[in-house]
């Protein structure tokens, strides 16, 4: 395909996604689907236009005058592959499959627009009833912290120590141009996308196979270093989805001790059995939703909640989820953080540590939480650690690059892209009285 018609399938997934309020990836596979005489190379040149276009929906629209699906292609192809308005015309005239250009008075307005006169909102690309709570929960430089969620993610991987060292596996990935992550001593990443490239699929490597790495944000890779699963441990990962964290645990343990992995949804914790063989992780007991679990009550020396969230942290992986986001939808995902957390209270012993985790920017899914979750267990013994102080423990060249923020005699953290160079997580450490 040429440009032209990447350029048209584009706006046809862009209209579908709108339309119908469905997840981009979902869109993306039935266009694939209905058209496979596409190749490899065009579904990922298209994604990439669908994918900008998301990323940049408002300050694009904002640009171009338009929010239209057409006008966020062409604003995303101009954009994202840095092209000046006559080199596009040139390529796409005579392109049966591409669409009409746009009239040079909203092209033109998008090269000149002053993006400084738009309101904030547009400028950090995020609708206007989050506008305020990012505001809130990131105070000064919210809107360049949003912006950096519209950015291209890189691809980031952990390295598996139970089977490989950080040297092998960097050496393996050389073709990809695979490089040591900067903050995570376990981390490998590969940059984010330039143009219309595509990141390789790493998962057909021969190091993937026999489970040298996983495929892990480095954010994520930190939050689970902060927990300080220690070998020996009894570590439950209430939350394990398909096991990232859990995966992550069992080599900081060095396959000692002994982590039960548990989600309340078997479909989400399905993939961990498979991922577990290929890692050669021989600590890990899953447990299925249905497992009466009462007999670890009071003797985990870590409980660790990866609580279901927002997901606002990883708006660059997933921009469709930043506008399909509700206030009903926030609410019901706080809902369940506090429930998940008064159930996981029940499982840390005396002495012991509880683990609190969202990939979440907004404050009400993350310090509200730990700050309400203190009132409801008052008299049980919690205290927020200081977990500003772990971090710069852990990465001493690294102080200045989280966010802390002071809460209840303790500290808690956030990585963003801006300040981490991750997805957006929050991390708090809670100890219980021995
Ligand atoms: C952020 S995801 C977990 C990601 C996973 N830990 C990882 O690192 O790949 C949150 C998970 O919490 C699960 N969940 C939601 N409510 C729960 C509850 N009350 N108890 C246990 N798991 C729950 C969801 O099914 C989902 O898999």
């Amino acid at each position: 395909m040429r440009l032209g018609g990447r350029l048209a399938a584009a706006i046809e997934v862009l209209s579908d996604v709108e339309a119908r309020r469905r997840p981009v990836a979902d869109a993306l596979k039935d266009w694939g689907l209905a058209h496979r005489f596409a190749g490899s190379g065009d579904r990922a040149a298209i994604g990439n236009i669908v994918y900008d276009a998301l990323r940049k929906k408002r300050s694009y629209g904002f640009r171009m005058g338009d929010e239209g699906a057409a006008a966020l292609g062409f604003a995303a192809v101009l954009d994202g592959l840095g092209m000046e308005t006559a080199e596009l015309a040139a390529a796409l005239d005579g392109d049966r499959f591409a669409p009409a250009m746009p009239g040079d008075d909203q092209v033109g307005r998008f090269g000149g627009a002053d993006l400084s006169e738009a309101p904030d909102a547009v400028r950090a690309d995020v609708p206007d009833w989050i506008a305020a709570r990012l505001e809130a929960s990131l105070g000064d430089g919210w809107v360049e912290e949003a912006a950096a969620l519209s950015t291209r993610p890189p691809l980031d991987l952990r390295v598996n120590t139970l089977k490989a060292d950080r040297d092998k596996v960097v050496k393996a990935l050389a073709p990809f141009d695979a490089t040591a992550s900067d903050l995570a001593p376990e981390g490998i990443r590969i940059a984010a996308i330039e143009g219309a490239g595509r990141h390789p699929n790493v998962q057909v490597e021969a190091g993937f196979q026999k489970g040298w790495f996983e495929v892990q944000d480095e954010g994520s890779q930190l939050a689970a270093l902060l927990s300080g699963a220690a070998p020996g441990e009894q570590v439950l990962d209430l939350c394990a989805g398909a096991g990232g964290k859990s995966l992550a645990l069992a080599a900081m343990m060095e396959n000692t001790g002994q982590i039960h992995a548990a989600d309340s949804d078997r479909h989400r914790l399905a993939p961990i059995h498979e991922r577990l063989a290929r890692a050669g992780s021989r600590n890990v007991q899953v447990h299925d939703p249905r497992e009466d679990m009462a007999g670890l009550i009071g003797s985990m020396d870590l409980t660790l909640v990866d609580a279901p969230c927002t997901g606002s942290g990883t708006w660059r992986r997933r921009p469709d989820a930043k506008w399909r986001l509700s206030e009903n939808a926030l609410a019901k995902r706080i809902e369940e953080q506090d429930a998940v957390l008064d159930r996981a209270a029940r499982f840390v012993r005396p002495g012991g540590r509880l683990a609190y985790v969202t990939c979440s920017l907004i404050a009400d899914e993350n310090a509200a939480r730990i700050a309400a979750f203190l009132e409801r267990h008052a008299g049980e013994g919690f205290a927020v650690a200081d977990t500003g102080a772990r971090w710069a423990a852990m990465l001493p060249e690294a102080i200045e690059r989280c966010r802390v923020r002071d809460l209840a005699g303790g500290s808690v953290i956030t990585m963003t892209p801006k300040l981490t160079g991750t997805d957006g997580f929050f991390f708090a450490l809670l100890e219980r009285a021995g």
